[in-house]
């Protein structure tokens, strides 16, 4: 018997599901990275294994394309979520599922959009990101991983992100998802993120939920709403004074069975 798979994306931000409900699956570093390569693998952004440990709620055990681990992804636990109600393995509507972060309510709509309880979302200080020798003011979000966001009015469609941006590494000690974020209008912003373990991708959901808080942060907020347009789509987030949500398209597009010698030699 191969290994089962699905892949999926949430605003093209991608990923190979894996099910292992009892948890069985040796899932090491060299079996993500070669999952998630574009070229000896399936190709992702990332690696969802789903889980259920000791039968209590599903749990998503969320792997960057690096290999690295990560406490959250927002576009992942939208596909996550649509993943368990497609497997009949929990309702349309509401349900709870753990992450590394905490658990998190889910609602999974019936056009496949699914709306998140992202935790609370927390600005911790300023620092500054810098790409092609441009330094680009921003703050530190905490949404359960770690981002630094920064609002400009340099146009984020211009940006070379194929690098790693520069941060400040005493700040962010294990690394972190950088944003860039255009206001188009109150209410209304544009993202581009380079995400920590992967590299650019077209959307990152804790990225958007940081870049709301960034703006409102910026004109002396801590609560507001706004839609986020990334390469890979749009997504809607409202912040609120101890909780955020996130909503956003979660797509199903392929299943099958990896072939088991392959699977075993890595
Ligand atoms: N793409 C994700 C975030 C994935 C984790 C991130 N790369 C990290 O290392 O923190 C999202 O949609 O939130």
């Amino acid at each position: 018997m191969g290994v089962e798979f699905l892949k999926g994306h949430g605003t093209e931000n991608d990923f190979v599901v894996l099910p292992d409900p009892e948890g069985l699956l040796d899932l090491t570093v060299a079996r993500v990275r070669a999952l998630c390569d574009r070229r000896r693998g399936l190709g992702a952004d990332g690696v969802l294994r789903v889980v259920r440990p000791d039968l209590g709620p599903w749990f998503m055990d969320y792997r960057n394309a690096d290999g690295s681990i990560a406490e959250m992804c927002g576009n992942g636990l939208r596909v996550f979520a649509r993943y368990l109600v497609e497997a009949d393995l929990a309702p349309l509507g509401s349900f709870t599922v753990g992450t590394r972060a905490g658990q998190r309510d889910v609602v999974a709509h019936e056009d496949g959009s699914v709306t998140l309880d992202m935790g609370p979302v927390r600005v911790t200080g300023a620092s500054a990101a810098e790409v092609g020798g441009q330094v680009f003011e921003g703050v530190a979000v905490d949404v359960g991983n770690p981002h630094l966001a920064c609002v400009t009015t340099t146009p984020v469609a211009a940006l070379d992100l194929r690098e790693q941006p520069g941060y400040d590494r005493g700040v962010f000690p294990e690394g972190v998802n950088v944003e860039f974020v255009n206001v188009l209008d109150e209410g209304a912003l544009r993202m581009r993120v380079h995400e920590r373990g992967v590299g650019e991708t077209r959307s990152c959901g804790t990225g958007t939920v940081a870049a709301v808080a960034s703006w409102l942060h910026g004109t002396g907020r801590r609560t507001g709403k706004a839609t986020v347009d990334v390469p890979g789509g749009r997504v809607s987030v409202v912040v609120e004074q101890d909780a955020a949500t996130l909503t956003g398209p979660a797509v199903l597009l392929a299943r099958g069975e990896l072939d088991r010698a392959w699977w075993d030699a890595l």
